[in-house]
């Protein structure tokens, strides 16, 4: 009795060890099934694999790290490898505002950054719309309010613009237009990207590039008296550099015959005829809207609409976006986008200027008449400079 027993359990146990061995045999060639039809995420892989899978990794961290240290910290960062020295603060987000802050003025990786952030760390502009070529520019002139009409004009719905100067056209040409399409931000249908470099204005190469790109481009060019814009220009530089000679051994030749120095950038940039005739050569006036940089000032309401007509856009920028900040001596807007705070620009937009001799003042205004009256019969405007 005990031994059959025995041996109905050693049956058993022979059958038990034959289906193992079945269920075994099953597995593992399934497994191998799924190796050689590239399924099997577990098997060992050749070393090409295995380097490529890492780098999908590490290329994801990557952004995920890039994004991340966008994110938690304001990009104080400068743009562009090296700015030039006129237009430093325009890069590194270094303006303040007098209360309660500052318009933007950031690297347009950042600006394009902050974007996103913008909706909620919803990375919306991101998803939505089309990197397009700017179809209109604001060309300069530098120091003529040209930050101040593109934040004016960032309020409205239908235009979308680069926070910072992206210098296309005069400095990274070389960077080829699709660097440049990658700065701009997303725009939907109907919606018109912008960027200002106020340096454009000056550039020899300047017009026939921007039409290589789109000769249908509009032009905007904030002009302001040139005198006024010399003092500012160079109020900017003398911020960063203490040291620098007088205004007037700059802007002479030399003291005794008050010649003008035209070899001054601060002097030369308001020979405004002389860059537009430059740029007539590529472009039909009909492209070009010359603002006031006085009324901008003192009407931004005003120039804002021609601004708006300029472009085909709604009149949606007005009187309501604007007041007077006593303090600060200049328009502010009341609720700029994506703010519930009324903003002014940056401490280094209408800063006192020096006191430069009144002679050498009249002396500048007297050299620039005959260019400014060339000027205005070009343009078809009269600014009324003198
Ligand atoms: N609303 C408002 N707030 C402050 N400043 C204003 C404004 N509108 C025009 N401006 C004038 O803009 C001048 C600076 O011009 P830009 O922005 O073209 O300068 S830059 O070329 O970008 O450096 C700046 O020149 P300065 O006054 O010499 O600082 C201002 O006079």
């Amino acid at each position: 009795m005990g031994c059959s027993g025995c041996r109905v359990r050693l049956n058993s146990g022979k059958a038990l060890s034959k289906v193992s061995v079945f269920f075994t045999m099953v597995l593992i060639f399934t497994y191998f099934f799924y190796c050689l039809t590239a399924f099997c995420d577990s098997a060992p892989r050749t070393i090409y694999s295995q380097r490529s899978s890492d780098r999908d990794y590490d290329t994801l961290d990557d952004h995920r790290r890039v994004l991340d240290e966008l994110r938690s910290s304001p990009p104080p960062r400068p743009l562009l490898d090296a700015p030039p020295p006129g237009n430093r603060t325009d890069f590194a987000g270094a303006e303040h505002m007098d209360a309660p802050g500052q318009f933007p003025q950031q690297t347009p990786d950042a600006a394009i950054e902050q974007e996103s952030a913008q909706n909620n760390g919803i990375p919306v502009s991101n998803t939505f719309g089309t990197k397009r070529f700017p179809q209109a520019i604001i060309i300069g002139v530098k120091k003529g309010g040209t930050r101040a009409l593109l934040e004016f004009l960032r309020i409205h719905p239908d235009v979308r613009a680069v926070g910072a100067e992206p210098h296309f056209f005069d400095r990274f040409y070389d960077k080829g237009l699709e660097w440049y399409r990658n700065l701009m931000p997303r725009t939907l249908d109907g919606q018109i990207t912008m960027e200002k470099t106020p340096s454009y204005f000056v550039t020899k190469e300047a017009p026939s590039r921007v039409c290589t790109m789109n000769c249908q481009t509009k032009l905007i060019v904030v002009v302001r008296d040139p005198v006024t814009r010399a003092v500012s220009d160079y109020t900017q530089t003398l911020s960063k550099n203490p040291g620098l000679p007088s205004f007037q051994s700059l802007a002479l030749k030399n003291s005794s015959t008050g010649l003008i120095d035209t070899t001054w950038s601060a002097v030369r940039i308001g020979l405004y005829a002389k860059h537009l005739e430059n740029w007539l050569q590529y472009f039909p006036l009909s492209h070009f809207l010359f603002v006031s940089g006085e009324r901008l000032v003192t009407d931004p309401a005003g120039e804002m609409g021609r601004v708006q007509d300029f472009l085909g856009l709604k009149r949606v920028v007005s009187d309501k976006h604007f007041y007077f900040n006593q303090t600060k001596g200049f328009p502010c807007l009341k609720k700029p986008e994506g703010s519930s705070k009324p903003r002014c620009l940056g401490k280094s937009k209408g800063r006192p200027h020096p006191q430069i001799p009144s002679e050498v003042l009249q002396r500048l205004r007297d050299f620039y008449r005959p260019f400014n009256q060339y000027f205005y019969q070009i343009s078809g405007q009269d600014f009324g400079w003198d």
